[in-house]
Parts: C-alpha cells; structure tokens; sequence
C-alpha cells in the first residue's frame, strides 16, 4: 500500500499543505522528512508517539526520517497550546534531557540502513552560531508581525499577552525547516495537528527564499471517545522511560483502552496489517468480552517501546 494511503486508512492525515504534489514527490524516489521533538523533560511521552512512529513508517516505506531535538527550542518554549508563558529550564536540564531524548528516539527508527538510515539532529548546533543581527536580516525580515499575529497560538494569547520570545518560536522552528531542507534535503515536516502553523511558517521562508519543494503533513490531536484526554491518568502523563513509567504500568494503560477507541488506537500505533485490523475489529463487534483488540494493543505497543523481555515481565505480572 502506498504510504499515504496507509496513513489515510489509520486516520493519520489530518491536514497537508499539497498531498498530491507529496504523493508526486514521494513516488519519485527517496524523500527525507522530520519531525521535532522539545526536551521539556526527561523523557518523551505517549503523546510523542504518533509522529515518532509516522515517521518510523515513512522509512519502512522507502523514505528517510530525521528525528530533530529543540536543544535551542526547547530553551524559549513553544507557546502553541499553552495559556500562559512557559517558566525557562536551565541550559543544563536541556541540555540534559536532549541527550536522554535523543537516546529514546533511536529505539524506533533504523539508524543502520545502508542507504535509508535516519539521523538525529539537535537545532542547538546551528542556532548557537548564528548571532541576533543576522537572524533579523535573514529571518526575521521573512515574516510581517501581522503574518504572525494572525497565527492561532498567537491570537489565542493576545488577551493575556505573550512575550517577544514566544512569538519567535515559530521563526526558530520555520529556521529548522529551512535549514535542513537547504543543506540535508528534507522536504517534509510531519508533527501534531497544534505543529501546523510553525510547520506553515517553515514553508513560508522556504519557498520565498529558494522556490523549492516542501511540503508538511499534520496528524491528529488523539481524543478518546468519551471526551477525556488521551494519555493522562490519575497518576500523571504515561511515559516512554521504564523508570518514570513501568512497563506494567505501561501496559495495562494500553489493555484499559474503551472499545470505543480501541481500533482508532490499533490503527495510530501498532504495524499490524489492514487484514489483522479488519479481523480485529469484527472481534470488538462480535466477542467485546474477549477484548482481543485490547490485549493486541497493549502486547504491540509494550513491544515496541520496551521491548519482548519487557512484554513478557509485564504480562506475567497480569
Ligand atoms: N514545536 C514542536 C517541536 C519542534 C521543535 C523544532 C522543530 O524544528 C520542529 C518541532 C513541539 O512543541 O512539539
């Protein structure tokens, strides 16, 4: 199946800038595309998964992945989603937590593949030479404040005001985009439904600066069908790293899904073939009590992110 066409089956294309110029481009050959991932903390989260494991798809189709860390962008914060200013980590947490997210991200994408090996970058490296001057001259003149006021995160925090900082996350992130598109060839940015306006502005300096081909595709928010949040428990954020979250913990998070969602989540987050899902999804409407689709879940996911001796500590422990 076409990558695309299994991103559409699995409900994963929520917004693209032109997906029949992508398709074009995707059928030509080897694309490169990335997705970025903010240290704000120590470890990446279940809401991280779905761009890490998009793009994770992506390579098994062909393609090349880049997984990027906002060692820079995680020091100023995205304002996207947030009411409020976001208070500053230090340099060293950041730096910190870069290092243990990079180390999570390599689990799931093949840094080995002999012509299609993903790679890891950390904007920190490019945005610690460039100086404030040159950033307005070659950056900043890019973008009107209307252009930028206009941007739903901004609109939505001009009540309450949003600083000068958090403005420019977009610039720095639209920075990213173009850098890795001038000098390593990436032509698309994948990242949450709430990425679509930093992705947008990327596509802005890129093509008003070298006329080339970019494109971004956004993937939806995860809402459960009873209205509450994907991800968060009682007991906080489920998390990728073992010691914050246990692989038990981990797992029965996943076996506690509603029939309601439990395909939906199937289809976002496991590799099981169309065929497999299709039969899963009868055995939700004919055996619900089984709660094969449950078990399936929690077992690919648990594998996935822990791995089999993991899996099977957690379901020995069941
Ligand atoms: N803004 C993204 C992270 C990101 C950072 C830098 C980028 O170039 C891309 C994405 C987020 O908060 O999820």
């Amino acid at each position: 199946m076409h990558i695309l066409d299994d991103l559409a089956f699995r409900g994963l294309v929520h917004q693209a800038t032109d997906l029949e110029g992508l398709r074009e481009q995707l059928n030509k050959g080897t694309v490169k595309l990335y997705a970025g991932f903010d240290p704000t903390a120590e470890s990446l989260h279940i809401g991280h998964l779905l761009p890490v494991l998009t793009l994770r798809r992506f390579q098994q189709a062909g393609h090349v992945p880049f997984a990027l860390v906002g060692g820079a962008t995680g020091m100023i914060g995205d304002p996207t989603g947030r009411s409020e200013e976001r208070p500053y980590n230090t340099h060293e947490m950041v730096e910190q937590w870069t290092n243990s997210i990079r180390g999570q991200l390599s689990r799931f994408l093949d840094f080995d593949h002999p012509e299609r090996a993903a790679r890891v970058f950390n904007n920190f490296d490019w945005f610690r030479s460039i100086n404030v001057i040159e950033f307005l001259r070659d950056t900043g003149i890019r973008f009107t404040v209307n252009y930028m006021l206009a941007k739903e995160t901004v609109q939505s925090r001009l009540p309450l005001g949003i600083s000068f900082s958090e403005m420019s996350y977009m610039l720095l992130q639209a920075y990213d985009f173009r850098f890795l598109h001038e000098r390593h060839g990436c032509s698309l940015q994948i990242g949450g439904s709430d990425q679509w306006g930093n992705i947008t502005a990327g596509l802005e300096l890129i093509s008003r600066k070298d006329g080339g081909d970019a494109f971004g595709l956004t993937m939806p928010l995860i809402m459960k069908s009873d209205g509450t949040k994907f991800g968060k428990t009682a007991g906080g954020a489920i998390w990728l790293d073992p010691d914050k979250t246990s692989p038990f913990r981990f797992h029965q998070f996943w076996l506690q899904t509603d029939d309601a969602d439990v395909i939906r989540f199937i289809k976002y987050f496991t590799f099981l073939s169309k065929e497999e899902i299709e039969r899963l999804e009868q055995a939700v409407r004919t055996a619900p009590e089984r709660r094969e689709a449950q078990t399936m879940l929690a077992r690919e996911v648990t594998l996935l992110v822990h791995g089999e001796e993991a899996l099977s500590g957690a379901i020995q422990v069941s």
